[in-house]
């Protein structure tokens, strides 16, 4: 089986990675084509992969093609390697707002397709993708599409209409976890701990709360009321975060990023 990438910047580089680690397929059975060549190539040769010349090449001798541009250049991107997507494939579209109905539009309605939404953290067999299939993708050929996503981390199939506020609390919250992680590392750094050190306590605690709060099956407020102890120094520091806006502020951020994942963005 070859899976072709049409983009590799950092999301369609975290699943190629995920993929290596999982040695889902062989590296050369993974094509890849991007808009700058000597970035392309330079990747191809550095994992082992195959460098394709355009993405009409790459899309013909790829069973699963995987649209991993920026929504901007999608449609155009589909128009040239439409007669390239016949219905023996699969494509499966990482492209953030694009419905699986536009994609049919602009390739073939009896094309077998997922849409999906990863994050960065595939790169270690830790990622969290949703996914929607259309009609035509059934079968081995889901099963298959599913299992590229599930070698690099958890997977659940939504329906679309749950994907903007997916995609913001997990493709985005990415980002937006490494900023908490990076605002306690800064508090470190304000009493004196070397980054280094303040960031690997703050990224190590995140860690092990995370797997702490599925393991236990509990709420994060029952967890957050155990470490509070009465009269103590947690409570406080709660206190004073909430009287800064912490939850607020992280709604706030969420509803921002579905906005502009929308197209409601002011
Ligand atoms: N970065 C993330 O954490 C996530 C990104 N996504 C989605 O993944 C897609 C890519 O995002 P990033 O990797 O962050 O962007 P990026 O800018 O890092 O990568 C885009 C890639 O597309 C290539 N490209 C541009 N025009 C092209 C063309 N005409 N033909 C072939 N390749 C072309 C670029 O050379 C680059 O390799 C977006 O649609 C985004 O919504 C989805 C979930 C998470
Ligand atoms: O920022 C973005 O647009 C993409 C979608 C989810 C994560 N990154």
């Amino acid at each position: 089986m070859k899976i072709g990438f049409i983009g590799v910047g950092a999301m369609a580089q975290a699943i190629i990675q995920g993929l290596l680690r999982a040695k889902f397929v062989p590296a050369e059975n993974i094509l890849v084509h991007s808009a700058h060549k000597e970035n392309y190539e330079n990747y191809a040769a550095q994992y082992g992969l195959t460098a394709k010349a355009t993405n009409q090449a790459l899309a013909a001798d790829s069973d699963l093609v995987v649209l991993a541009v920026v929504p901007a250049v999608a449609g155009d991107v589909l128009g040239e390697v439409r007669d390239q997507l016949t219905t023996e494939k699969t494509l499966i579209s990482i492209v953030s707002g694009v419905s699986l109905s536009r994609l049919e539009e602009l390739t073939d309605y009896n094309l077998a397709i997922l849409r999906s939404l990863p994050n960065i953290n595939s790169e270690f067999g830790q990622g969290m993708t949703a996914v929607a299939a259309n009609e035509n993708l059934t079968g081995d050929k889901k099963k298959t599409a599913l299992a590229l996503f599930a070698a690099t981390g958890e997977v659940s199939e939504l329906p679309e209409d749950q994907f903007a506020i997916f995609s913001a609390i997990s493709g985005s919250a990415v980002a937006y976890v490494d900023f908490f992680i990076d605002a306690l590392s800064r508090a470190g750094v304000k009493y004196g701990f070397s980054k280094e050190t303040a960031t690997k306590v703050a990224a190590q605690t995140t860690l092990g709360s995370a797997q702490s709060l599925l393991a236990s099956g509990q709420t994060p407020a029952e967890l957050i009321d155990k470490v509070c102890s009465p009269g103590g120094d947690t409570i406080a520091g709660i206190l004073a975060m909430e009287q800064a806006g912490f939850l607020n502020s992280v709604v706030k951020g969420i509803d921002a990023t579905i906005d502009k994942s929308t197209g409601n963005a002011k």
